[in-house]
């Protein structure tokens, strides 16, 4: 589905040169979730927008559905970490929602449908009507997700969407975007620098190396499909897999390999190669 081939990207302006992205390659299959985790910096935006075709790659490339990304795909939609900026504080909130889908030149009968769906999918069917100001910051990061949904992307790039939201909020989000994957059998890339909360939504974790950026490991989430937050979290898997991550960050923040015993936990033996 999603094919990142010696993905490279180097800023240049202002007599600098940041090579953020040096060499990345990684396949996602259709219907998967997969989180991509790595320190801070390392280059998770960066490669979350040359996916998405809003920027540039230096070097590689990026297939989606076996065609050459060069801008932002059709099927593809996107929800960033900052919700108060991505939403228009004029428009109410079903106008915000609806704004993606003029461009698909659909019926405003089927675009009311669509919104309609899609704010009832993340609970808020009463919500249509207020601005987002009127919201908490929870409630305005569902009516970003709601925006991704109605426009019925195969893709979801999703770049720390709740790295704003308190603990709590950010738990009943994680939930929501698991239950909207099995639902709606899409796509999604799930950027973040928290590894419990890679290893808690993931059914694939990538691990990411300090800037200049390569993929460090990729590991199979073994857990059972149906996840709760206290259950899940509590389980010595979940715990052995967070700690075998965190060892592969620490590590990737020092440059140096994972420590030994870490490195012969029997983790992800069924993971696709690191191409
Ligand atoms: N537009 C830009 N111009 C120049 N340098 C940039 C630009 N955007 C990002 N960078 C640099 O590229 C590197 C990677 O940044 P990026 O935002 O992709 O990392 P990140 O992993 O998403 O960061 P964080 O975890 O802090 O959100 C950083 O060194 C950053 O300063």
């Amino acid at each position: 589905m999603l094919d990142v081939r010696g993905l490279k990207k180097v800023y240049e302006g202002s007599g600098r040169r940041i090579e953020a992205v040096r060499d990345l390659t990684f396949s996602v299959a259709a219907g998967e979730l997969v989180c991509l985790v790595g320190p801070s910096g390392c280059g998770k935006t960066t490669l979350l927008k040359c996916v998405g075709g809003l920027l540039e790659p230096t070097a590689g490339e990026v297939f989606l559905a076996g065609r050459k990304v060069d801008g932002p795909p059709p099927g593809t939609a996107f929800v960033f970490q900052e919700y108060g900026r991505s939403l228009f504080p004029w428009m109410r909130v079903g106008a915000n929602v609806g704004l993606p889908l003029r461009r698909k030149g659909l019926s405003a009968a089927r675009r009311r449908v669509l919104v309609a769906d899609a704010l009832e999918s993340v609970g808020l069917a009463d919500a249509a009507g207020a601005h987002p100001w009127q919201l908490s910051g929870g409630m305005q990061q569902r009516v970003a997700i709601a925006r991704a949904l109605a426009y019925e992307p195969d893709v979801l790039l999703m770049d720390e969407p709740f790295a704003a939201v308190d603990a709590q909020t950010r738990a009943d989000l994680e939930d929501l975007v698991r239950r909207l994957w099995r639902e709606r059998s899409m796509t999604v890339l799930f950027v973040t620098h928290d590894i419990d909360e890679a290893v808690y939504l993931g059914e694939r974790v990538i691990v990411l190396s300090a800037s200049p950026t390569v993929v460090r490991e990729q590991l199979r989430v073994d857990l059972p499909r149906e996840r709760d937050q206290s259950a899940t979290r509590a389980a010595p898997r979940f715990a052995e897999l967070r700690t075998h991550v965190y060892g592969l960050i620490q590590a990737a923040k020092r440059g140096t390999a994972p420590a030994a015993r870490d490195a012969a936990v029997d983790l992800g033996k069924d993971s696709p190669p690191v191409r």
